[in-house]
C-alpha cells in the first residue's frame, strides 16, 4: 500500500521526530536524499550545470544543501534567490562555502542547465506561484534542463492536489519522509512527473491511518476472491445487472461483460436487452424484470443505458444486498433512499455526473476531487467513487478510513463504455462479497490495468478490449 498523509499530520510528525534529533539533522538527510537522486538523474555529476531555484523556507533549506553537496562533487551549480532577505542561512552557508555561485542573472544559468532544483515552496506552499518566481518557473520549463521538484511542485496544493495558479511542471519529485496526498491526485499529480519517496525516520511517528492511500499489486492479490474447492456458482456470488434499454442496448453488454469477469460465479440480467446480452454471452441468466422479482442475487449494479426506469432504481435500492448505483441510475436515485438503505451503496459518478449529485458546476468537481468524494460520501452516507484520471473512492465514515486513489488509470479508458465495464466489474467484486471501499478500489485498478494490457496488444482500444483483458490483469496481480 502506497500512503500519504495531510501536512498537519506531517509538520506533527516533523516536531516529535526533530526533538530527538540533533538541529538540522532532518533537513540533511532530506539533502542527502535529494543529492543522491539528482546524481541519478545527472549521470554524471562532475562538470554538470545545476540550477537552484530558492524561496523563502525551508524547501530552499533543502535545495541549498543538496546544491552544496552537488557543488562539492564538482557541479558547477548556481543559485536564483526568490527572496534574499529570508533565505536560509545555514544552507546558504554550507551552499557558498561549498562552491556554489548566487547569481542575479537567472535567464542566463537557466538557458545552459542540465538540472533545475526547484526549492521555491513545499508543503508551506499556499496558492500558486507568486508574480515575481513565475518567469524564473517558466524559464527553467522551458529550457533543456531536468527539472526536479523538492518535496513537491512548487505552486501545488499538497493536502488536496488542487492548482490553483501557476506552478512549476517537474520531470520528477523527491519527496521527503511520505507521500503528501497532491502528489497522487489529478491535477496535482501531472506536475510531479516520477515520484521518489526519500525516507527520512518519519515513519515511526506516523499514524496508522493515512490521509490517502493507493492499491498496488500485493494488495490487490489479497482482496480478490478466490475460488474454494467447494465453491458452486451461488456461495461465488451472483451479481444481478439492471442496465441497457431498447435505445442502449450495448451499455448492458459491456456491464455484463465486467461482471462475467468480476469473480462472481453468475451473473443475473434484468432489463430490455437481453437478446443482445445473450448473443454475446450465452451463460447470462436473464429476466425481463422488475428486478424485485428476478431470482435472489448477492449485489446489484443499476444504470448503465438505463435511459429513464426510475422504477428499476427505486426497486433496488429497496433490496438488502450492496447495490451499485452509475450512470442514469444516478441520474434518477432518491438520495433519501440511498441514505435509508441498511445494506451498503456504492456510487460511481464521473465528473459532470458528481456536479449535478452535489449541486455544484463540473470544474469545481473537476479542480477539487478529494473535496467532492468526501462530499459525495459524507451527503449520501455512501461509499463514493469519482471517475477520471486520478479516480478516488470514499468510504461513508469520514476521515476514519483512508480515501483511496486509484495509481493504474491511463488515459486510453476514456472511450465509450468504458465506465459500464468498471460497473459490471465492481458490482461482481460486491456479490464475492467485497467491501464497497474494496470493490470500487479494486475494480479501478484492474479496469486501469486491463486496459494497459489491452494497449499492449494495439491501440487505440474499445471498452470490449478493455473487458476481455480484464482475465489478463488478473492473472498479473496475482502472480507477481
Ligand atoms: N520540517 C522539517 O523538519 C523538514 C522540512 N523539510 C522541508 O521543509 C519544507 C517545509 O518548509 P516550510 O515550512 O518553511 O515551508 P516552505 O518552504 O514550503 O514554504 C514556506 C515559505 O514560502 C512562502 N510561500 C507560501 N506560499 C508561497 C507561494 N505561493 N509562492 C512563494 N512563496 C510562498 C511562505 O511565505 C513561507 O515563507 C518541506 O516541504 C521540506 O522541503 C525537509 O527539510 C525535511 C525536514
Ligand atoms: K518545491
Amino acid at each position: 500500500m502506497r500512503t500519504a498523509y495531510s501536512v498537519e499530520t506531517v509538520r506533527n510528525a516533523e516536531t516529535e521526530l526533530m526533538a530527538r534529533l540533533p538541529e538540522g539533522a532532518l533537513m540533511q538527510r532530506a539533502a542527502a536524499g535529494l543529492a543522491a537522486a539528482c546524481a541519478d538523474l545527472l549521470g554524471r555529476v562532475y562538470g554538470a550545470r545545476v540550477v537552484v531555484l530558492v524561496g523563502s523556507g525551508d524547501n530552499g533549506g533543502d535545495a541549498l544543501y543538496a546544491g552544496a553537496r552537488l557543488a562539492r562533487r564538482g557541479a558547477g551549480v548556481s543559485a536564483v534567490l526568490l527572496a534574499p532577505d529570508r533565505t536560509h542561512q545555514g544552507g546558504l552557508a554550507a551552499f557558498t562555502g561549498a562552491g556554489g555561485r548566487v547569481t542575479d542573472d537567472p535567464f542566463e544559468v537557466l538557458a545552459v542547465a542540465d538540472l533545475v532544483l526547484d526549492g521555491i515552496t513545499g508543503i508551506g506552499g499556499k496558492g500558486g506561484l507568486r508574480p515575481d518566481a513565475v518567469p524564473v518557473a517558466r524559464a527553467a520549463r522551458g529550457s533543456d534542463a531536468v527539472v526536479v521538484a523538492v518535496d513537491l511542485p512548487s505552486g501545488v496544493e499538497a493536502d488536496s492536489g488542487e492548482v490553483r495558479g501557476e506552478a512549476l511542471r517537474a520531470d520528477a519529485t523527491v519527496t521527503f519522509g511520505t507521500y503528501k496526498p497532491g502528489l497522487l491526485i489529478d491535477p496535482a499529480r501531472e506536475y510531479a512527473g516520477t515520484v521518489r519517496l526519500v525516507g527520512i525516520g518519519l515513519e515511526a511517528h506516523l499514524p496508522s491511518v493515512p490521509d490517502l492511500e493507493a492499491l498496488q499489486h500485493a494488495d490487490v492479490a489479497r482482496l480478490l476472491p478466490e475460488p474454494a474447492a467447494e465453491s458452486d456458482k451461488y456461495r461465488r456470488g451472483v451479481v444481478g445487472v439492471v442496465a441497457g434499454s431498447a435505445r442502449y442496448p450495448g451499455a448492458a453488454v459491456l456491464a455484463v461483460a465486467g461482471a462475467l469477469r468480476g469473480g462472481a460465479g453468475a451473473v443475473r440480467y434484468v432489463g430490455h436487452a437481453a437478446d443482445a446480452v445473450i448473443a454475446r454471452f450465452p451463460e447470462t441468466l436473464v429476466h425481463a424484470g422488475p428486478p424485485a422479482k428476478a431470482g435472489r442475487v448477492q449485489a446489484w449494479v443499476v444504470g448503465p443505458g438505463l435511459g429513464d426506469d426510475e422504477e428499476a432504481v427505486r426497486d433496488v435500492l429497496a433490496s438488502d444486498v450492496p447495490v451499485l448505483v452509475d450512470a442514469d441510475g444516478l441520474r434518477l436515485l432518491d438520495a433519501a433512499a440511498v441514505r435509508d438503505r441498511d445494506a451498503p451503496t456504492l456510487l460511481t459518478p464521473h465528473a459532470g455526473e458528481a456536479a449535478a449529485l452535489l449541486g455544484v458546476p463540473r470544474e469545481e468537481v473537476e479542480s477539487s476531487r478529494l473535496a467532492s468524494v468526501r462530499e459525495l460520501a459524507a451527503h449520501y452516507g455512501a461509499t463514493a467513487l469519482l471517475k477520471g484520471s486520478t479516480t478516488l473512492v470514499a468510504g461513508p465514515d469520514g476521515s476514519r478510513t483512508p480515501v483511496r486513489v486509484n495509481p493504474m488509470g491511463t488515459p486510453w479508458l476514456a472511450t465509450a463504455g468504458s465506465g459500464d465495464v468498471l460497473s459490471g466489474l465492481a458490482g461482481s467484486l460486491l456479490a464475492a462479497g467485497l467491501e464497497p471501499r474494496d470493490a470500487g478500489s479494486v475494480a479501478a485498478y484492474l479496469h486501469g490495468l486491463a486496459a494497459r494490457h489491452a494497449v499492449a496488444e494495439g491501440a487505440p482500444i474499445t471498452s470490449y478490449d478493455v473487458a476481455s483483458a480484464l482475465p489478463s490483469a488478473w492473472h498479473d496481480v496475482t502472480h507477481t
